[in-house]
């Protein structure tokens, strides 16, 4: 069963469409662009497009992964936290695994800002070992990449490698990015010493080092593979892939998305612009500053979000139980059903909880996108106003009032199957007084309270702000030490502009 099908026709951009086409003309994609360019909507639509056999849809995180009816990418890839070299996980993998990477033809990976570099690399050559084919990216299987570099970066900061620095994001990879430079990257058991970037104005001075004969020996090497005599001036387009083997002739094209969907006044798309580039002026903060005022709610109250997910439970909590509320509570128990170790997958990552328990005034917020009202996405904020006779809550939404019926959540070996080997049947709500920062990331959230004094690490501030869909539906709590936590990676910001 693919994702379900939108019964509204999105208005395609000239840039949606130029990804639609690369995606039929079968090339790899990544698909990036600011929060709300449409990114999920686009990557729905080209799993539906993708056809049926061996197609994989993976996240990051399970919430985003079953949002595509997809698995995690570790999930996916059958390697656990993939410890150890990609020959140790290769000799280490079962029949079953090995046969998943070899019948595959798509691979889709959302939130690929969340995707650190060595992982990537580690699971191309993974890719192209289990598949005979070492030549071609990912062993030959089609990449579509979807995230935006600005929003959550890679879980776990400090890299594999023992240096103790920063884990690498994605677009650091040569293997991301054919940057027109004609590398030669070691094979991953080669010392550091072997190491030879050739034509690299940064590590000119590295082949300084090298013996005059290596360096023959590796223009030799690079002028039998490549299709044009190299020379260390050319800004030539192939690189040799570091498994020294022969050049990576696959580029993964960039997409990039423009126009915002989410978000419809300037000043406010304005506004986010600025705090995703880390480019916040006076006149930024003038707009903040006047966000931090009391929203103008009725029965629906702003949603806050936390950084933690220790605040957001106690405060879910203590309201449920407050004078806000009335009535007796109403209990909602989740229906799960399939085998292990599928169920425990889906229930760890499943938006719904086992127990749901609502009150009439209890603050809600939806976890799908509604198939038939657009205004009904995941994150629409609303308010429990009774219960149908047959006990379903009836909620109001800002667009709308609708009694809410349950939603199946389902873990598919892949998109299509209609082979489900477990599922969870429950309302798609949570309660909506707070969530956190993390769980966040892809909404769209009507009533929004923000609290910038708790945020830490870059991307945060923008995936917070970036939630809310108007002005008027946005409040701003914080000193006035913002500017210090508006930043934004440098890193990302060169690459952006590169692209
Ligand atoms: N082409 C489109 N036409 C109409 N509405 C759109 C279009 N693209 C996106 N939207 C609407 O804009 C909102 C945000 O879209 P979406 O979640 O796909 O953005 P995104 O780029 O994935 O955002 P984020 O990076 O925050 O996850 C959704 O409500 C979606 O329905």
């Amino acid at each position: 069963m693919a994702p379900p099908a939108l019964q509204w026709c999105p208005d395609w951009t000239p840039e949606h469409r130029r990804a639609i086409d690369l995606f039929a003309d079968k090339r790899n994609l990544f698909v990036t662009g600011s929060a709300g360019t449409g990114k999920t909507l686009l990557l729905n639509h080209l799993i539906s497009l993708a056809g049926t056999v061996g197609v994989h849809c993976t996240a990051l995180t399970g919430l985003a992964a079953l949002n595509i009816r997809g698995t995690t990418l570790h999930k996916f890839a059958g390697c656990g936290l993939a410890r150890g070299d990609a020959d140790y996980l290769f000799r280490n993998m079962s029949y079953c695994t090995k046969g998943r990477w070899r019948s595959a033809r798509v691979l889709f990976i959302d939130e690929v800002s969340m995707l650190d570099a060595d992982f990537f690399e580690k699971l191309d050559r993974l890719a192209r070992r289990v598949r005979m084919s070492p030549h071609e990216l990912f062993g030959g299987i089609q990449l579509v990449m979807v995230g935006d570099f600005f929003q959550l970066p890679p879980v776990g900061q400090v890299a594999m490698d023992g240096s103790g620095g920063q884990k690498r994001m994605l677009f650091e990879s040569p293997a991301f990015r054919d940057d027109g430079v004609c590398k030669i990257l070691p094979h991953e058991d080669c010392a550091p010493d072997n190491l030879a970037l050739v034509g690299d104005p940064l590590h000119r001075d590295r082949k300084a080092d090298l013996k005059p004969v290596t360096v023959r020996m590796l223009l030799a090497a690079i002028n039998a593979w490549c299709l044009k005599p190299f020379e260390e001036t050319t800004n030539y387009h192939h690189f040799i892939d570091y498994h020294g083997q022969a050049p990576c002739m696959e580029a993964i094209e960039m997409v990039k998305l423009t126009k915002v969907f989410r978000q419809k006044e300037p000043e406010l798309v304005g506004l986010l612009e600025a705090v995703r580039l880390g480019r916040v002026e006076r006149r930024h903060l003038d707009v903040l500053d006047a966000l931090q005022r009391p929203l103008d709610a009725d029965d629906i109250r702003p949603t806050k979000l936390y950084p933690l997910n220790s605040m957001v439970d106690a405060e879910n909590a203590r309201r449920l139980a407050g004078e806000e509320c009335s009535g007796p509570p109403v209990t909602y128990e989740a229906l799960d059903a399939g085998k292990q170790p599928d169920l425990k997958y889906l229930i760890k990552n499943c938006p719904a909880a086992e127990i749901l328990v609502l009150r009439v005034g209890a603050q809600v917020i939806h976890t799908v996108n509604h198939p038939s009202h657009p205004d009904v996405v995941n994150g629409s904020r609303g308010v429990v106003t009774g219960f149908t006779p047959d006990g379903l809550p009836r909620v109001k939404y800002a667009a709308c009032s609708m009694d809410v019926v349950t939603h199946r959540w389902d873990h598919c070996p892949s998109p299509h199957s209609t082979a489900v080997t477990a599922s969870r049947t429950q309302l798609p709500l949570r309660l909506g007084w707070s969530i956190s920062i993390h769980r966040s990331q892809g909404m769209s959230i009507d009533f929004l309270e923000v609290f910038l004094d708790k945020i830490f690490g870059d991307g945060m501030a923008y995936v917070a702000l970036s939630r809310s869909t108007s002005l008027a539906g946005l409040r701003v709590h914080s000193s006035h030490v913002l500017l210090e936590r508006l930043t934004a990676n440098p890193a990302v910001v060169a690459f952006d502009e590169s692209m």
